[in-house]
């Protein structure tokens, strides 16, 4: 299966240079914090590699630039930097934690630093490079071993990941809208994975008019919550659960 390449992305690599000059004040420090989560490895020879500190421990990402797969976006460190500093009320710790679009594999690695039971999932073309990042900074550093595995939005779901013995508390993404053309796909799969007292959280990333179309057709199925909004970097993280799951429910659940 092709990897989709989006044509109205953006250079990651340019985004955040732009970060703090707009938006609130909370909007430039929270940015700014997020961002500084990135440095510079000392790597020297043919490969790229970029750092980031998380969970106080330096996270080393080997990037490919010819799949958008295989590059870090931003959205992803937001998503980290909630996921480290919110501990109290999303404790990651022994829970089951599926990623969609895992790319490069930071959100999957700072999930199992903080404690998760992990499944890293994204179309077969990255899995390489992303169990080789996940590998490289999990082992020996988390309770759980993260499973890296295929999964292509919308396809074989009930067959992969049934529903009797696969049930999440946490379903991860970041940066997984943009113009492409498996919209419907993805939607199809927060819904197969989203069980009662599963929780979605999902950063994006806002270019152009289908991000806010799926937003909207995404409301129609889940309750939304927004948790963080910084304009200057156009990223969101939402919460969501179904829509026939009460807040109860995820209190319950969250206990266990
Ligand atoms: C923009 S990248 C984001 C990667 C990573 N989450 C991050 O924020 O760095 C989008 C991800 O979605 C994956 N993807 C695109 N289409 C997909 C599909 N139909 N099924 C599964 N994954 C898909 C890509 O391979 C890529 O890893």
């Amino acid at each position: 299966m092709e990897t989709q390449q989006p044509k109205t992305m953006d250079d990651p690599k340019n985004r955040h240079k732009d970060a703090c000059k707009a938006g609130s004040a909370v909007d430039a420090e929270l940015a700014s914090a997020i961002m500084a989560r990135q440095f510079h490895p000392p790597v020297t020879g043919p490969e790229v590699w970029e750092g980031y500190v998380f969970s106080g421990l330096e996270i080393l990402i080997k990037e490919s630039t010819d799949l958008y797969g295989a590059v870090l976006w931003p959205s992803a460190m937001v998503l980290c930097h909630f996921l480290e500093n919110n501990q109290d009320k999303y404790n990651l710790l022994d829970k089951n934690v599926i990623e969609l679009g895992a790319g490069t594999g930071l959100v999957t690695i700072v999930s199992s630093l903080l404690g998760a039971k992990v499944t890293s999932t994204d179309l077969p073309d990255v899995l390489g490079n992303l169990q080789y990042n996940v590998t490289r900074n999990t082992k020996g550093r988390c309770k759980y071993t993260p499973l890296v595995t295929e999964l292509i939005w919308g396809q074989e779901l009930d067959q992969r990941f049934p529903c009797a013995t696969h049930r999440f508390d946490y379903i991860l993404a970041a940066d997984v809208v943009y113009a492409h053309p498996y919209l419907q796909e993805l939607m199809d799969t927060f819904e197969y994975l989203c069980q009662e007292n599963t929780q979605i959280l999902w950063a994006m990333r806002f270019r152009l008019d289908p991000e806010n179309s799926f937003v909207d057709r995404f409301r129609q199925c889940f309750h939304l919550e927004e948790l963080y909004d910084l304009p200057s970097l156009s990223i969101k993280l939402y919460r969501a659960w179904r829509r026939d799951s009460t807040t109860k429910d995820l209190r319950e659940a969250a206990k266990h």
